[in-house]
Parts: C-alpha cells; structure tokens; sequence
C-alpha cells in the first residue's frame, strides 16, 4: 500500500457536553500529501487529538468534510471505517500500552493487528519479522511485551499501527514518557518507516524538536490550523474562510489589535505594522515546497 492523501476542507467539530458546548475544531484546512510526515503540534486543548480522532474516524465531523483517499470519511458506514482502521489506517494511541497486550508475544501482537487486513482480499502481509526488523526489534519476536524497556514498548506500539500495511499512520505522542534516546528511536523508526513503505504519517507531539524532524509541522491554535513551519521556515496559512494566523514570534511582537497594513505587489503580500516590516509570503507560497 502506498501513502495515502489526507484533505480537511473546513472542518468543525463540536463536543456537546452537560456544561455546554465546546466547539474544538472551528474550521480546519489542511492538505497532506501521498507519502508525507507531518507533526501536528500547539497548546494543549487546541484540537490536536480531536483532528486525529476524525482522521482515524473514531468520530465524524459536525461540519465540514475529512477525505482519506478516496474516502470521505462522513459518508461511511461505521463496518467501513473499523475496516479501513485495520486495514489502510494504523492508529497508535498515547501510551504503549494502550496499542499492546502486554502478556503476550511481540509475533501475538502482530499476528492479532493484522487479522482482519488478513481476511481482507488483496491484501499482502509483511512478515512479522520484518514489520519487527523496520522497527528495530528484529530478534524480539517471542519477547513478551511485558519485559520490554519503554522505548522497545513504544516502538512495538509502532510496529503493531504498521502490521496491516497501512497507507496513513497516526500517531499520538510517541514520545512523551521517553528520553531523549528514546525519542530519537522511535524518529528513527518513523523515518525508515515512511521511506521503505511510503506510508503517510501524522503525529501528534508537544515537542518541537519532533515537529522540526518531521519536516513539516503544522501548529493548531482555537481548533483552527495557525502556522506552519516547513524545513525550518514558517509561513502563515490563509483557511477556506479568508482568516489568516500568524507566526507565533509575529503574535508575540505585535500586541492583540494592532493594525496591519497589506502591500500587495508582484504577487508578494507584505504586512506592514507602524516601522515594522515583514513580508510573509512570496509569489509561491500557496504551495511551498515540501
Ligand atoms: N469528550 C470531550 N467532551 C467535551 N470536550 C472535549 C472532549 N474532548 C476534548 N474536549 C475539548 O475540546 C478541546 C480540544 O481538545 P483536544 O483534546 O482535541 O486538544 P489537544 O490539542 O489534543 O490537547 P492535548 O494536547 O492536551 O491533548 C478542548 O477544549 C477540550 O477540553
């Protein structure tokens, strides 16, 4: 299986709660390419694990539309998409264990996530071991996952959200509870996993370094896609609505309210603030490089 592309196209989503409403998504771009890494990163509470959840259709939008694929994910049935989930989709929630059963074997484990893909026509398996080999795990098969140090857990977890071959990986915090070895691991695995499979992946972090690895990190701010950085440059995103968020080093110079000007020349937009001045896209930067 190739990667698969992603497209939000002005997504909202709403969490009706006893206290009230909470709107979490208030309208999401966002385009990802066959075979991309991105890093979803931004405050807590942004909306981050609410976009993952509907990328992995564990919930539908209230509004807006979520393709994967060919998929419009509001259009299918819930038996589609707990098929896709264990066939074209791999999810690795936070925390290890959750993906794992910690008593049995890494091969159980596997074996088990690749059940259903199994019964699925058309589908070619991995080898366990080599799904294992891409992770770093090679000679681990009858370990249990039990006896594992975290960061091996957290690199079973991976192997277990690729075991079926999917064409999008989502991947929640896989780093968090690890150090610093750790975290450059699990990079590790995510990097010759997206180049040996082509796999698309999207990963939820808090940390920076993760998010400037990726290549591609794409901030969450309101429930609304802000800035994104790309190969160390940031650059601000214009949503379906017109609405733009700058950079968060811009925000941060400018107190709220502060009037900008806009000089539109040549196919370059400039903002220009009192003497300061900054020019924030260029004559390419609807599509800047990836
Ligand atoms: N089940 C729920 N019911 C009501 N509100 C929710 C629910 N889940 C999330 N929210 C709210 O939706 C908003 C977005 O939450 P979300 O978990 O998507 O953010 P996040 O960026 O992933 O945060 P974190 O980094 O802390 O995990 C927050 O205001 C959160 O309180």
């Amino acid at each position: 299986m190739t990667g698969l592309a992603v497209a939000c196209r002005r997504v909202v989503h709403i969490y009706r709660a006893q206290a009230g409403d909470v709107v979490a998504l208030a309208g999401v771009d966002l385009s990802i390419n066959p075979g991309e890494m991105l890093a979803l990163v931004g405050p807590s509470g942004s909306g981050k694990s609410t976009l993952v959840a509907l990328l992995a259709g564990l919930m539908r939008p209230s509004a807006g539309r979520v393709n994967i694929g060919t998929y419009d994910m509001g259009k299918l049935s819930d038996t589609e998409i707990s098929r896709l989930r264990g066939t074209e989709i791999g999810v690795v929630l936070q925390g290890a264990a959750r993906n794992l059963l910690g008593y049995a074997s890494l091969h159980r484990n596997i074996w088990l996530a690749q059940r259903q893909a199994a019964r699925t026509s058309g589908i070619r398996l991995d080898d366990p071991d080599r799904i294992l080999d891409l992770v770093g795990l090679g000679d681990m098969g009858r370990a249990k996952v039990d006896e594992l140090a975290p960061g091996a857990r957290q690199r079973a977890a991976l192997a277990v959200g690729i075991a079926a071959g999917p064409g999008l990986l989502l991947v929640d915090e896989p780093t968090s509870q690890l150090d610093v070895r750790g975290r450059d691991e699990v990079l590790a695995v995510l990097e010759t996993v997206n180049r040996e499979l082509g796999t698309t992946i999207v990963v939820v972090t808090h940390d920076g370094e993760v998010g400037a690895r990726l290549g591609r990190a794409v901030t969450i701010r309101d429930g609304r896609v802000g800035a994104e950085g790309r190969d160390g440059e940031d650059f601000a995103v214009v949503a379906g609505d017109g609405t733009v968020q700058l950079p968060p080093e811009v925000l941060g110079a400018f107190p709220p309210g502060t009037l900008f000007k806009v000089d539109h020349e040549d196919g370059t937009v400039s903002l220009v603030a009192g003497g300061a001045h900054r020019t924030l896209t260029g004559p390419d930067a609807a599509d800047p490089p990836a």
